[in-house]
């Protein structure tokens, strides 16, 4: 294991324009990783706190690289994590900034695999890990907090589940996506793209389900597998406290719970929906409950925003029965380990972990390697646009290396 030598930050824009941190750290025997923090749009309460960058740097060198450097070893990640945890101090690195914290950790992991010339999945996972990849799910229409004046469910997400390899599952979803837009302008509905490259017509969400079970129908016939789709609800951002309702505003639908969860049901039983992502409150573990009971059996039922990444929020989904997976964001939690750990405390209980990009993202592969090297099932990295490539094409090198 060697030594950190140096840690540097620096702000970098990321896809939506904005700043974000990014890290480099280097170690002796001439080991370098560099890595940046993703940034979501709609965040769930209970994530780790991202700090305005410049803030996250200032109070990062302040309080970590002091503690980083000279006395930290890059290839124990588990070290390298609890540090930044001590030296931000809080439940929620609202000191350092989840955005500081999660940019670090990444980098030291990539600092120790250029010291072992080992590719990052597999100091991540192991000699051991298992030879599984993850199915992409690709964004392909998509609104809600991810673009203005269009579907009211955020994404719409083609889920290749038959696909022979990870290869062509990423160019499935990808014909998909342009299956998608032939079909909007064939009805009249030409469209922009919103923050993860997905079309964002304005069309209300009936629509939307029509058209995409008509471009995975059509490029399921075309390449010979099994395509369905998958939704990610993102239903904390329609959800109404106050009148306990969810609002779909495009449709001018208010929903309460128990028809929230029926709705779902439905969608699930009509479309065949392989994959349901936050379709309830983040703070309703009973209606997840519900939901997973009614439906479990058939589709995957996915926490994002209802676990944070987070192994507390997680055992007591486990512990009351909701939901049966778990979207994987390190930026959720702030450190490369406590994701390792969500994902090993899902996996034990019989929980799918879905790895996931952010709406604003950088050309950071590790999310990636972290898939791989978990044997995670899933990745939720989008379908098209440079910052989502960039992980579906590190996927496929990462598979063409291993076979
Ligand atoms: C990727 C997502 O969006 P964001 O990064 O905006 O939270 C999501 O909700 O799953
Ligand atoms: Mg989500």
């Amino acid at each position: 294991m060697t030594l950190v030598t140096d840690v540097s930050l620096r702000k970098i824009l990321d896809s939506r324009g904005n700043p974000t941190v990014e890290a480099d750290v280097h170690t002796e025997r001439s080991g370098f990783g560099r890595a940046a923090a993703p940034s979501g749009a709609s965040t769930g309460e209970y994530e780790a706190v991202e700090r305005p960058p410049g803030e996250a740097i200032a109070a990062a060198r302040e309080h970590a690289v002091p503690r980083l450097v000279g006395n930290a070893y890059a290839g124990d990640q588990r070290e390298i994590d609890a540090i930044l945890r001590g030296a931000d101090g809080t439940d929620d690195f609202s000191e350092i900034g989840a955005n500081s914290a999660v940019a670090i950790s990444m980098a030291a992991a990539k600092a120790a695999s250029d010291v072992l010339g080992a590719p990052l999945f597999q100091h991540l996972g192991g000699t051991f890990r298992g030879e599984n990849f993850p199915i992409p799910l690709g964004n392909v229409v998509g609104g809600g907090e991810h673009a203005a004046d269009a579907t009211d469910i955020q994404e719409f997400l083609s889920a290749p589940v038959g696909a022979p390899s990870v290869s062509e599952a990423v160019f499935a979803n990808a014909a998909v996506h342009a299956a998608v837009a032939d079909l909007l302008e064939e009805r009249g509905h030409p469209s922009g793209k919103g923050d993860e490259g997905a079309w964002a017509p304005s069309i209300d969400d009936e629509a939307a389900f029509e058209i995409v079970a008509e471009a995975v129908e059509l490029v399921s016939d075309d390449v010979g597998f099994e395509i369905g789709f998958g939704l990610d609800v993102a239903a904390a951002e329609m959800y109404d406290a106050d009148s306990e309702t969810y609002e779909y505003e495009s449709e001018g639908i208010s929903r309460d719970t128990d028809e929230q969860i029926e709705y779902i049901a439905d969608l699930v039983r009509e479309y065949d929906l392989v994959y349901v992502e936050d379709p309830l409150d983040e703070n309703d573990y009973d209606a997840f409950a519900e939901l997973t009971e009614e439906v479990g059996d058939r589709t995957l039922v996915c926490g994002d925003d209802l676990f944070v990444t987070n192994t507390e929020r997680l055992t007591e989904g486990i512990d009351r029965g909701a939901a049966n997976s778990i979207l994987v964001k390190p930026n959720q939690i702030g450190t490369l380990t406590e994701a390792f750990d969500a994902i090993e405390l899902a996996t034990e209980n019989g929980y799918d972990a879905v790895v996931s990009h952010r709406s604003g993202e950088t050309e950071d592969t590790t999310i990636a390697h972290l898939a791989v090297a978990t044997d995670a099932p899933f990745i939720k990295t989008g379908a098209v646009g440079g910052e989502r490539t960039a992980k579906l094409n590190e996927l496929i090198r990462i598979a063409d290396d291993a076979t």
